[in-house]
This record gives C-alpha cells, structure tokens and sequence, in this order.
C-alpha cells in the first residue's frame, strides 16, 4: 500500500450528528484560544524567547508527547509560527547531542529548558516525525531546523538505526517490529502503537527502511488484536510482546496511556480502513463505558474490574471513547460522541493531558485530523 491507498475522506461526525458546521467550528476556535491562549486555569502552551513549550501542568515538565502533540495540532490548523516555536524550543532543548540516547529527544524537560531526563519516550519521536512531514507537504521546507522532511527522515533513521555502532539502542524491536516502550527495553505500550502513521512512514521514509515501516504497520495492527482484552476491548498501560500486561510496576491496567487507543484505531480505520476488529473493538470500548458514569471513571483491569483509585483524566478518556466513533457502529457510538460534545475542556492542574486528548477528537471528529501529502 502506498500513502496513495489512504481513503482521502475525513468523516465530519458531529455533522452527521446533526451539529452544525458554525457550531463545529467556534468549537474549534474556542478550544485553540482557551487551550493556547486561554488564562492560566486553561492554558498549556507557552510562547518564550527561545520558541514556546507545551506544559504538562500536572508534573510541571515540558514532555515530548506534549511538544509533538503540540506541532501535530498546529500543522493540522495551519498555524505554522506555533509549530515553529515548538520546534524551535524542542531541537534547542530536548534533542540529546552525546551519550547513549544521541539523536533521541529527553522526553522530559523543566520549562526553562533544562533536562529532567537523558532518555526519550518514543511515542514522542513518532509524533515528531509524522508532525513535520506533514509540515514539510503544507509550508515546503526552510533553513535548519526548520527543513522538515529531512528533520523527519533523520529521526526515523534514528528510530531503527540506533545502535548499530554499538551507542544505544532502536526505538522499534527490529525482529517483531513493535514499538518499545523505551529503547532499552523490551516491553511496548500498547497506546503507542500507530499503525495508520507507519504506513505514511512507509511512503516518505528513507527509501532503505520503507519496507520496515510497511512491516510495522501490519505488526502493530496485529499486536493490538493481542494486547485489547477480547470481551471489554480494554488494553492495559504496558504489555509485554505476547499481549499480556506488565505489571511489573503497577502499569498492567486500563488507566491513563491506555485511553489513547480507542482514539487510534479510530483514526487508523478512518486513514487506512485497518481493519473489521477495530470496528469491534470500538464498539465494545464504547460499550464498556457506557454503563459508566463519567463521574465515576475509575482504574480498571483490562477485564473490566474497577479499583477504588478514580481515573487521573476523565476528560481524556470521553475524548478518546468519543473519537472511537470515527470506526463505531454500535449502539454507544452517537452517546459517546453527544457526552463528548457536551464536555466542556478541563480547568485546573491536570488538565494538560485531558486537553490533549480532547484537542485530538475534536479534530478526527470534525474532519480535520488529515493526511497532508507531498504538492503534485
Ligand atoms: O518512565 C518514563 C515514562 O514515564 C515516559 O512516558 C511518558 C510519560 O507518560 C505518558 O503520558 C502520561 C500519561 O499520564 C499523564 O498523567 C501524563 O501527564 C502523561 O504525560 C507518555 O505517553 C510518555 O511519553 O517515557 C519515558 C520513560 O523513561
């Protein structure tokens, strides 16, 4: 399959929920002002001298899954100077230069740009990467660093080369193709696979590595059919490569990295048509949830057990059950997007990973979470 075998077509669900498109769009508006230009209950992106930061306001650190998530919102709205600032502040910042992890990113900083951490979070590279190309196809490349489609190809070689000079390790196990939870080890978070994202790898990578990539896709599609639980669709925090939680360190439960699944096989049904099981799947998540009460979300085991402990993001977790609905067909699918719709965005401390969440499904579902390919 080439990037050309996408569908092309980008569902407006609140639409055909019979939202209407002024109201779908001063949504849109409304949650870029608040969430990046909002007042400090609301805000979570920070215009500095050296760029701008997205701030995980719950641990007071700049993370790489917010400053990627930050560039994939902003190329998907066309607001080319935040994502430059992002950018900007990322490779000054967060991008190692020495050590084991050269050529990665710190998955986390302080805000004045100091690193907490010498190791990256993949999930942050993968958005990284798809983040520029797609900034590369819709403003063409500029001067380092913000030549995009090479910034984007370096650190995909990165990804899969590492190591082979004996300095560290690859991001993907290069013999199953999955993703790893951190490159020095072996175990995969379920929520970072991306299929619909290694297909579009697979079209604008370096030419050597895009049968990996086509590979990855197919390998994550089918790890996920391993790792969701088969009644309640739940998938935990961690799982080893059979599927099976980790729960070496209490991360083998359906809590706060999980929740970005549903969300995903939305999107990869809606990009690329993955698959009849992630129409399942997401009917069963959605299924699961809607007995719930949202005020009442919980930790659960990934059959479905709740623990006393009430989910961290609960506005997180409404996005991403909503955005499932971009390849749901049950009976939950019209109430998860309406619960959605009626979720106003979180105020307070933990609202960065909420809001992120919510910012996503906004976008997949008023039709604006795109592929942006190459310009004839
Ligand atoms: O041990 C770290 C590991 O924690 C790190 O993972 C990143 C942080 O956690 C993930 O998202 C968080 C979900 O819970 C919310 O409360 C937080 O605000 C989110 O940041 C994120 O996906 C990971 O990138 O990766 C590196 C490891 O060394």
């Amino acid at each position: 399959m080439s990037g050309a075998c996408n569908t092309g077509k980008y569902r407006n669900v609140f639409k055909e929920l019979g939202y209407t498109d002024s109201a779908i769009q001063t949504k849109l508006e409304d949650a870029w002002t608040q969430i990046f230009y909002g007042d400090d209950d609301t805000r979570i992106y920070f215009p500095s001298s050296d760029g701008g930061y997205l701030l995980d306001t719950g641990n007071l650190d700049v993370r790489t899954e917010g400053m990627s998530y930050g560039m994939m919102i902003a190329v998907q709205l066309d607001k080319k100077e935040e994502f430059d600032r992002i950018w900007n502040w990322t490779k000054k910042h967060m991008y190692m230069h020495t050590g084991e992890n050269a050529g990665y990113f710190a998955w986390s900083c302080n805000p004045d740009g100091s690193k907490r951490a010498y190791g990256p979070a993949p999930d942050g590279e993968e958005f990284f990467a798809l983040a520029l190309f797609f900034a590369a196809h819709r403003w063409g490349d500029g001067e380092e660093p913000f030549n995009y489609g090479q910034q984007a190809r370096d650190l995909l070689r990165t990804c899969l080369h590492k190591g082979e000079n004996g300095d560290g390790n690859p991001m993907w196990n290069l013999d199953n193709k999955l993703i790893k939870f951190v490159p020095n080890c072996e175990f995969t978070d379920p929520s970072y696979h991306l299929p619909h994202f290694y297909e579009l790898f697979a079209c604008w990578a370096y030419p050597e590595d895009r049968g990996f990539w086509k590979d990855a896709a197919k390998a994550s599609r089918e790890y996920l059919k391993l790792s969701c639980h088969p009644e309640t669709g739940l998938s935990p925090e961690y799982a080893y490569y059979d599927g099976t939680p980790n729960n070496e360190k209490g991360y083998g439960h359906f809590y706060s990295d999980s929740y970005r699944v549903a969300g995903n096989i939305g999107l990869d049904y809606e990009w690329f048509r993955g698959s009849e099981w992630e129409r399942k799947t997401a009917n069963k998540i959605q299924n699961f949830f809607a007995e719930l009460d949202p005020e009442d979300y919980r930790r659960y085991t990934i059959d479905g057990v709740p623990f006393s402990e009430k989910s961290l993001h609960p506005i997180g977790l409404i996005a991403t059950n909503a955005m499932a609905s971009l390849v749901a067909d049950g009976p939950n699918a019209k109430k998860m997007v309406e619960l959605f719709w009626n979720t106003p965005i979180r105020k307070g401390d933990r609202r960065y990973y909420d809001n992120c969440l919510y910012f996503f499904s906004l976008l997949a579902l008023s039709g604006n979470f795109r592929i942006w390919k190459p310009t004839e």
